[in-house]
C-alpha cells in the first residue's frame, strides 16, 4: 500500500509565535499521486511539509498518513513513523558532513527496522539508486559529502529520501540551486524512482515550470489559511 494523506480542521502557530498561523480545513492526497504544491514566500509550504512528516504538531485537527493520525502519536513514535514512512529531502538536504555519501544515504535505515528489512544489500542498493541519480560509485563510496557539489548534494539527499521504499516522498524545494534544465532532470529522475517504488510524491517548488509533470498542482493558498502579522 502506498501513502495517502488526509487533513481535516488542522490548525497550527510556531510556538512563542503569533505573528503566523496556518489553518487547512480539508486537504487529501491520493495514495500514488504525485501533487506539486506551490505559493507565495511565507504561505507556510514548508510549515505544512514540518506538520505532513511529524516534526511538527498542529494544535487542532486530524492529519492521517495511511490511517495514522499523527498528532495521536508521541514525539518518538512520530519519529520512528517518519523514518519507516516518510522520505524526506529538505530545502538544504541536511546531510551529515562528516559522514560519506554512501552513509548519509543508508542513515534512514538504521532507525527503521522495516524499511531496513526491504534492502536485502544495502550498498548495492544505494548504489544502484546513485547510479540512476546520475553519481558515479566512486564519488558515492569515498569522497567526502563536503566536496560535493549543490547538484550532487542534492542527488545523494534524493537517494537518501529514495532508499527502502518510503510510501511517502516529501522534497522541499529540491531544485532551487539548479539551472532550468537540471531543475528539470532532477525531478524526471525523482518521479522516475518514486513511481519505481510505488510512492506518493510530495514537492514544493517556486518554479511554476516543473508543476505539468505532477498529477495535480496546487496554491497553498486554494486549501489554506495563513495569517501573516509583522511581530
Ligand atoms: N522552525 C520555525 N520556527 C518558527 N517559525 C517558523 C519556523 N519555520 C517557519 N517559520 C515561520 O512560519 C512562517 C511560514 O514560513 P514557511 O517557511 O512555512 O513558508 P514558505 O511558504 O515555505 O516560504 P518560502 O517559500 O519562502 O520557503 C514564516 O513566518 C516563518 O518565519
Amino acid at each position: 500500500m502506498v501513502a495517502s494523506i488526509d487533513i481535516k480542521g488542522l490548525r497550527f502557530s510556531w510556538r512563542g509565535r503569533t505573528s503566523f498561523s496556518l489553518a487547512v480545513p480539508d486537504l487529501k492526497v491520493a495514495a500514488g499521486e504525485k501533487l506539486f504544491l506551490l505559493g507565495e514566500s511565507g504561505t507556510g509550504k514548508s510549515t505544512l511539509l514540518s506538520l505532513i512528516c511529524g516534526i511538527t504538531t498542529p494544535s487542532e485537527g486530524r492529519l492521517v498518513l495511511d490511517g495514522t493520525n499523527l498528532p495521536d502519536l508521541s514525539a518518538s513514535a512520530r519519529d520512528r513513523f517518519r523514518a519507516e514512512h516518510i522520505g524526506v529531502i529538505f530545502q538544504m538536504f541536511n546531510l551529515l558532513p562528516y559522514a560519506s555519501p554512501l552513509e548519509n544515504i543508508l542513515l534512514p535505515l538504521a532507525f527503521a527496522p522495516n524499511r531496513k528489512a526491504r534492502v536485502a544489500n544495502q550498498r548495492a542498493e544505494a548504489l544502484r539508486l546513485t547510479s540512476a541519480l546520475g553519481l558515479n560509485e566512486t564519488l558515492v563510496t569515498s569522497a567526502g559529502t563536503t566536496e560535493l557539489s549543490i547538484g550532487q548534494q542534492q542527488r545523494v539527499a534524493a537517494a537518501r529520501a529514495l532508499i527502502g521504499g518510503p510510501k511517502l516522498i516529501v522534497a522541499d524545494e529540491p531544485t532551487s540551486a539548479l539551472d532550468a534544465t537540471s531543475q528539470a532532470a532532477f525531478v524526471d529522475l525523482l518521479m522516475t524512482q518514486a513511481e519505481a517504488a510505488g510512492a506518493t510524491l510530495l514537492m514544493v517548488s517556486h518554479d511554476a515550470r516543473l508543476a505539468n509533470r505532477f498529477d495535480r498542482h496546487l496554491d497553498l493558498a486554494d486549501v489554506a489559511q495563513a495569517t501573516r502579522g509583522m511581530a
